[in-house]
Protein backbone atom coordinates (compact mmCIF):
# COMPACT_ATOMS: atom_id res chain seq x y z
CA UNK A 1 0.00 0.00 0.00
CA UNK A 2 1.12 3.36 -0.95
CA UNK A 3 3.55 4.84 1.99
CA UNK A 4 2.23 7.59 4.23
CA UNK A 5 4.66 10.52 5.02
CA UNK A 6 3.59 9.74 8.43
CA UNK A 7 3.38 5.58 8.91
CA UNK A 8 6.72 5.08 10.38
CA UNK A 9 5.65 7.86 12.69
CA UNK A 10 2.64 5.80 13.25
CA UNK A 11 3.91 2.33 13.38
CA UNK A 12 6.84 3.42 15.89
CA UNK A 13 4.10 5.34 18.64
CA UNK A 14 1.36 2.96 17.99
CA UNK A 15 3.60 -0.36 19.07
CA UNK A 16 5.38 2.06 22.30
CA UNK A 17 2.13 3.57 23.29
CA UNK A 18 0.18 -0.28 23.25
CA UNK A 19 3.61 -1.19 25.36
CA UNK A 20 3.28 1.14 27.91
CA UNK A 21 -0.57 0.84 27.54
CA UNK A 22 -0.24 -2.91 28.49
CA UNK A 23 2.20 -1.94 31.49
CA UNK A 24 0.18 -2.29 34.98
CA UNK A 25 0.47 0.77 37.02
CA UNK A 26 3.03 -1.43 39.20
CA UNK A 27 3.53 -0.67 42.98
CA UNK A 28 3.24 2.63 44.65
CA UNK A 29 6.58 2.83 44.15
CA UNK A 30 6.18 3.72 40.28
CA UNK A 31 4.81 6.85 40.98
CA UNK A 32 1.84 6.46 40.13
CA UNK A 33 -1.09 8.42 42.54
CA UNK A 34 -4.51 7.27 42.57
CA UNK A 35 -6.81 10.18 42.09
CA UNK A 36 -10.11 9.79 41.30
CA UNK A 37 -12.03 5.90 41.68
CA UNK A 38 -15.62 5.58 41.18
CA UNK A 39 -16.76 1.85 40.99
CA UNK A 40 -14.92 -0.09 38.19
CA UNK A 41 -12.88 3.10 37.27
CA UNK A 42 -9.73 3.98 38.71
CA UNK A 43 -7.99 6.68 37.85
CA UNK A 44 -3.94 7.38 38.36
CA UNK A 45 -1.29 10.58 37.43
CA UNK A 46 2.33 11.59 37.80
CA UNK A 47 3.15 14.68 38.89
CA UNK A 48 5.54 15.73 36.37
CA UNK A 49 6.73 18.83 35.04
CA UNK A 50 8.56 20.11 31.85
CA UNK A 51 9.92 23.85 31.90
CA UNK A 52 7.69 24.42 34.77
CA UNK A 53 4.59 23.72 33.18
CA UNK A 54 2.63 20.64 34.48
CA UNK A 55 2.45 17.70 31.77
CA UNK A 56 0.96 14.72 34.50
CA UNK A 57 1.17 11.75 32.75
CA UNK A 58 -2.30 10.56 33.02
CA UNK A 59 -3.32 6.69 33.21
CA UNK A 60 -7.08 4.89 33.64
CA UNK A 61 -8.59 1.63 33.59
CA UNK A 62 -11.88 1.04 33.51
CA UNK A 63 -14.46 -2.20 33.03
CA UNK A 64 -17.35 -1.63 30.94
CA UNK A 65 -20.75 -4.20 31.19
CA UNK A 66 -21.86 -5.12 27.48
CA UNK A 67 -19.27 -3.69 25.18
CA UNK A 68 -16.44 -4.51 23.22
CA UNK A 69 -13.30 -3.11 22.13
CA UNK A 70 -14.22 -2.68 18.93
CA UNK A 71 -17.37 -0.74 19.45
CA UNK A 72 -15.00 1.72 22.62
CA UNK A 73 -12.78 2.08 19.48
CA UNK A 74 -14.91 2.89 17.36
CA UNK A 75 -17.23 5.65 18.41
CA UNK A 76 -13.81 7.25 20.43
CA UNK A 77 -12.08 7.33 16.77
CA UNK A 78 -14.99 8.09 14.48
CA UNK A 79 -15.76 11.80 13.66
CA UNK A 80 -19.19 11.94 13.32
CA UNK A 81 -19.64 10.99 17.19
CA UNK A 82 -17.03 13.29 18.77
CA UNK A 83 -19.26 15.87 19.50
CA UNK A 84 -22.11 13.98 21.45
CA UNK A 85 -19.51 12.98 24.29
CA UNK A 86 -15.98 15.29 24.00
CA UNK A 87 -17.57 17.94 25.93
CA UNK A 88 -14.63 20.00 26.22
CA UNK A 89 -14.74 20.24 21.92
CA UNK A 90 -15.67 23.74 20.04
CA UNK A 91 -14.45 22.67 16.97
CA UNK A 92 -13.52 19.69 15.19
CA UNK A 93 -12.13 19.68 11.52
CA UNK A 94 -10.50 16.52 10.00
CA UNK A 95 -7.64 17.81 8.07
CA UNK A 96 -6.66 14.63 5.96
CA UNK A 97 -8.10 11.08 5.40
CA UNK A 98 -4.95 8.98 5.53
CA UNK A 99 -6.50 5.64 5.52
CA UNK A 100 -9.71 4.32 6.50
CA UNK A 101 -8.46 3.70 9.92
CA UNK A 102 -5.92 7.11 10.02
CA UNK A 103 -7.07 10.94 10.46
CA UNK A 104 -5.34 13.92 11.10
CA UNK A 105 -7.48 16.08 13.15
CA UNK A 106 -7.63 20.02 14.25
CA UNK A 107 -9.86 20.64 17.61
CA UNK A 108 -10.46 24.01 19.29
CA UNK A 109 -11.00 23.19 22.81
CA UNK A 110 -13.54 25.55 25.08
CA UNK A 111 -11.28 27.77 27.47
CA UNK A 112 -11.52 26.79 30.36
CA UNK A 113 -10.94 29.67 32.38
CA UNK A 114 -8.28 31.52 33.51
CA UNK A 115 -6.25 29.50 30.97
CA UNK A 116 -6.28 30.67 27.84
CA UNK A 117 -7.82 28.85 24.75
CA UNK A 118 -6.12 25.92 23.25
CA UNK A 119 -6.41 24.17 19.69
CA UNK A 120 -4.32 21.05 19.02
CA UNK A 121 -3.46 19.11 15.55
CA UNK A 122 -2.71 15.13 16.09
CA UNK A 123 -3.08 12.02 13.82
CA UNK A 124 -5.52 9.27 15.28
CA UNK A 125 -5.05 5.85 14.09
CA UNK A 126 -7.47 2.63 14.93
CA UNK A 127 -6.27 -0.99 15.01
CA UNK A 128 -7.23 -4.74 15.96
CA UNK A 129 -4.08 -5.99 17.63
CA UNK A 130 -3.31 -10.09 18.03
CA UNK A 131 -3.88 -11.17 22.02
CA UNK A 132 -0.63 -12.67 22.10
CA UNK A 133 -1.35 -13.15 25.61
CA UNK A 134 -4.24 -16.05 25.10
CA UNK A 135 -4.37 -16.90 21.46
CA UNK A 136 -7.91 -18.05 20.95
CA UNK A 137 -8.80 -15.22 23.66
CA UNK A 138 -10.45 -12.08 22.01
CA UNK A 139 -8.44 -9.14 20.16
CA UNK A 140 -7.54 -6.11 21.58
CA UNK A 141 -8.61 -2.64 20.03
CA UNK A 142 -6.48 0.21 20.19
CA UNK A 143 -6.73 4.10 19.42
CA UNK A 144 -3.27 6.35 19.18
CA UNK A 145 -3.73 10.13 19.25
CA UNK A 146 -0.05 11.84 18.88
CA UNK A 147 0.28 15.60 17.88
CA UNK A 148 1.64 16.47 14.37
CA UNK A 149 2.51 19.69 12.26
CA UNK A 150 -0.04 20.86 9.86
CA UNK A 151 1.69 23.35 7.24
CA UNK A 152 -1.90 24.88 7.09
CA UNK A 153 -2.21 25.50 10.82
CA UNK A 154 0.74 26.63 12.15
CA UNK A 155 0.78 26.56 16.15
CA UNK A 156 0.00 29.57 18.13
CA UNK A 157 -0.72 31.35 14.23
CA UNK A 158 -4.50 32.74 15.88
CA UNK A 159 -5.99 33.17 19.27
CA UNK A 160 -5.25 29.58 20.79
CA UNK A 161 -2.44 28.05 22.36
CA UNK A 162 -1.17 24.71 20.98
CA UNK A 163 -1.04 22.36 23.06
CA UNK A 164 0.60 18.68 22.64
CA UNK A 165 -0.63 15.05 23.45
CA UNK A 166 0.02 11.56 22.91
CA UNK A 167 -2.78 9.71 23.67
CA UNK A 168 -3.59 5.94 23.54
CA UNK A 169 -6.96 3.92 24.16
CA UNK A 170 -6.34 0.29 24.69
CA UNK A 171 -9.19 -2.01 25.01
CA UNK A 172 -9.99 -5.96 25.96
CA UNK A 173 -13.02 -7.44 25.12
CA UNK A 174 -14.18 -10.57 27.87
CA UNK A 175 -16.58 -13.24 26.75
CA UNK A 176 -17.86 -15.20 29.54
CA UNK A 177 -20.05 -17.50 27.01
CA UNK A 178 -23.69 -18.93 29.41
CA UNK A 179 -23.52 -22.32 30.74
CA UNK A 180 -26.58 -23.73 28.88
CA UNK A 181 -25.10 -22.68 25.75
CA UNK A 182 -28.36 -19.74 24.69
CA UNK A 183 -26.53 -17.30 22.10
CA UNK A 184 -24.22 -15.01 23.34
CA UNK A 185 -25.90 -11.65 24.50
CA UNK A 186 -24.17 -7.83 25.83
CA UNK A 187 -24.68 -9.76 29.29
CA UNK A 188 -21.73 -12.21 28.70
CA UNK A 189 -19.41 -9.42 27.50
CA UNK A 190 -17.64 -7.03 29.25
CA UNK A 191 -14.50 -4.12 27.91
CA UNK A 192 -11.59 -4.10 30.29
CA UNK A 193 -10.84 -0.21 28.80
CA UNK A 194 -6.66 1.61 29.61
CA UNK A 195 -7.03 5.29 28.72
CA UNK A 196 -3.13 6.70 28.72
CA UNK A 197 -2.76 10.56 27.83
CA UNK A 198 -0.26 13.00 28.17
CA UNK A 199 -1.42 16.35 28.00
CA UNK A 200 1.09 18.99 27.49
CA UNK A 201 -0.50 22.27 27.38
CA UNK A 202 1.62 24.18 25.07
CA UNK A 203 1.18 27.28 26.88
CA UNK A 204 2.33 28.87 30.76
CA UNK A 205 -0.61 28.07 33.45
CA UNK A 206 -0.72 27.77 36.45
CA UNK A 207 -0.03 24.46 38.13
CA UNK A 208 -3.04 24.19 40.20
CA UNK A 209 -5.32 25.46 37.45
CA UNK A 210 -4.31 22.70 35.25
CA UNK A 211 -4.58 20.05 38.30
CA UNK A 212 -7.82 21.30 38.43
CA UNK A 213 -8.92 20.88 35.38
CA UNK A 214 -7.53 17.54 34.71
CA UNK A 215 -9.12 16.02 37.90
CA UNK A 216 -12.62 17.63 36.96
CA UNK A 217 -12.48 17.08 33.22
CA UNK A 218 -10.26 13.27 32.98
CA UNK A 219 -13.19 11.08 35.29
CA UNK A 220 -16.31 13.55 33.97
CA UNK A 221 -15.04 12.67 29.90
CA UNK A 222 -14.27 9.09 30.66
CA UNK A 223 -17.70 8.01 32.52
CA UNK A 224 -19.34 10.10 30.20
CA UNK A 225 -17.84 8.92 26.76
CA UNK A 226 -18.25 4.94 28.31
CA UNK A 227 -22.28 5.30 28.59
CA UNK A 228 -22.70 7.18 25.40
CA UNK A 229 -21.12 3.85 23.71
CA UNK A 230 -23.27 1.58 26.33
CA UNK A 231 -26.30 3.45 24.77
CA UNK A 232 -25.36 3.52 21.21
CA UNK A 233 -24.72 -0.21 21.28
CA UNK A 234 -27.43 -1.57 23.71
CA UNK A 235 -29.95 -2.10 20.56
CA UNK A 236 -27.41 -3.08 17.89
CA UNK A 237 -25.79 -6.00 17.33
CA UNK A 238 -22.63 -6.64 18.72
CA UNK A 239 -19.51 -5.54 16.78
CA UNK A 240 -16.39 -7.96 18.01
O1 LIG B 1 -8.40 11.81 24.03
S1 LIG B 1 -8.52 12.87 23.05
O2 LIG B 1 -7.62 12.81 21.93
C1 LIG B 1 -10.18 12.80 22.46
C2 LIG B 1 -10.39 13.64 21.27
O3 LIG B 1 -10.86 14.89 21.66
C3 LIG B 1 -8.24 14.39 23.88
C4 LIG B 1 -8.28 14.42 25.27
C5 LIG B 1 -8.05 15.60 25.96
C6 LIG B 1 -7.77 16.78 25.27
C7 LIG B 1 -7.53 18.04 26.01
C8 LIG B 1 -7.28 19.24 25.37
C9 LIG B 1 -7.07 20.38 26.14
C10 LIG B 1 -7.10 20.34 27.52
C11 LIG B 1 -6.81 21.54 28.43
C12 LIG B 1 -5.31 21.82 28.55
C13 LIG B 1 -5.27 23.24 29.07
C14 LIG B 1 -6.68 23.81 28.95
C15 LIG B 1 -7.51 22.81 28.15
C16 LIG B 1 -7.39 19.15 28.13
C17 LIG B 1 -7.52 19.15 29.59
C18 LIG B 1 -7.20 18.00 30.40
C19 LIG B 1 -8.62 18.55 30.25
C20 LIG B 1 -9.56 17.62 29.61
C21 LIG B 1 -9.46 16.29 29.93
C22 LIG B 1 -10.32 15.39 29.31
C23 LIG B 1 -11.23 15.85 28.40
C24 LIG B 1 -11.28 17.19 28.11
N1 LIG B 1 -10.43 18.09 28.73
C25 LIG B 1 -7.57 17.99 27.39
C26 LIG B 1 -7.75 16.74 23.87
C27 LIG B 1 -7.97 15.53 23.19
Amino acid sequence: AFQHRLWPEIEKTVKQQVAMARMGIGDCGSGWQLFAEDGEMKMYRREEEVDGMVVDPLKAVHVVKGITGHEVCHYFFSPQYRYDWETTLEQMTVLETISDDTLMFHQIHKRIWPASQRDVVFWSHMRKLPNDQDRDGPDIWTVVNNSTEDPDHPANAGKCVRIFLTVCLLCQTRVIPPKDGTPLSRDNISCKITYCSVVNPGGWAPASVLRAVYKREYPKFLKRFTAYVKNQTKSKPIMY
